[in-house]
């Protein structure tokens, strides 16, 4: 017998929800179908790596989470509202694959700026400390006063991310943020999103066409062609598919996933 209850179950707490939850997410660009039918979770205080190659359909997948993309269709829930939803605004924070920065003003100065439009309501004191606290996050003190058209593109992706961690947001999603850095200044860069995850519980979404970032990753949503072909942690898609590295094992899972497709196509 089935127990019945007349009330709809209690929203579970906020830790219990996952920061992302899609089910049957479709975007249609233009002509095309760029994503197909996604159904996935991205847990919370965690680093998720979103990989591919390049045109898979990562960043139409962030624009749909922080709700800047049109024809979505689906279910798409977002810190537990569904994306796009205005109080979102506030606990994501989202940078682009261009950094949004403006070259002709200082880092200070541009982070002044953003921090007027996100909270205009703060008072000037108050402005001063939230971006002495994300200048410290991203190690960019010391350049506090310099041109950001005179940075190197490593420290302009820096300011980047502190534009991003202005207000503190619950979410980060950064979209191949270390695409054409060299490889000390992507550790640095990795080194700097563990420090995030760990020291405030925020989760990140990072996307990556560079397979050897996937291993810093807690868990890794592998996409090809719009689908997502594996949903898991680094050593959990090694030990499935017997593959030494994460690339060997995403070679493996496109090579399953072709077969299946061709038995399927065979006993039509
Ligand atoms: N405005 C558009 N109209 C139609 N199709 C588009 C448009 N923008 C992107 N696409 C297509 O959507 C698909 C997914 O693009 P998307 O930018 O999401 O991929 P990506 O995995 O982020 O690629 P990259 O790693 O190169 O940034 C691509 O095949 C692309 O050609």
């Amino acid at each position: 017998m089935m127990n019945y209850s007349p009330d709809p179950p209690a929203d579970p707490p906020a830790s219990l929800t996952p920061a992302v939850r899609a089910e049957g997410v479709t975007v249609v660009r233009g002509p095309r179908t760029v994503l197909r039918g996604l159904d996935f979770t991205v847990p919370r205080g965690q680093i998720t790596g979103l990989l591919g190659p390049s045109g898979c359909g990562k960043s139409t997948l962030m624009r749909s989470i922080v709700g800047t993309q049109a024809k979505v269709t689906g279910t798409l829930a977002v810190l537990g509202s569904p994306a796009g939803h205005p109080t979102l605004r506030t606990r994501i924070g989202y940078v682009t694959q261009a950094p949004s920065v403006y070259n002709d003003l200082t880092v200070r100065q541009n982070l002044d700026y953003f921090t007027a439009i996100l909270a205009p309501a703060l008072s000037a004191s108050d402005r001063r400390h939230e971006i002495d606290r994300v200048l410290t996050d991203v190690d960019l003190t010391s350049h506090a006063d310099a041109l950001a058209g005179n940075l190197s593109g490593g420290q302009r992706s820096r300011v980047s991310l502190a534009v991003a961690l202005l207000g503190t947001p619950e979410l980060l999603v950064l979209d191949e943020p270390t695409v054409g850095l060299d490889p000390v200044l992507r550790r640095d860069l990795w080194t700097l999103f563990h420090s995030i995850a760990a020291d405030r519980g925020a989760t990140l979404l990072i996307s990556s066409h560079v397979m050897d970032e996937a291993e810093r990753c807690h868990r890794l949503l592998l996409m090809r062609k719009g689908e997502i072909l594996a949903d898991d942690t680094p050593d959990a898609l090694r030990t499935r598919t017997g593959a030494e590295t994460v690339e060997a094992a995403f070679l493996h899972l496109v090579d399953e996933a072709a077969t299946a497709a061709h038995e399927k196509e065979t006993t039509r």
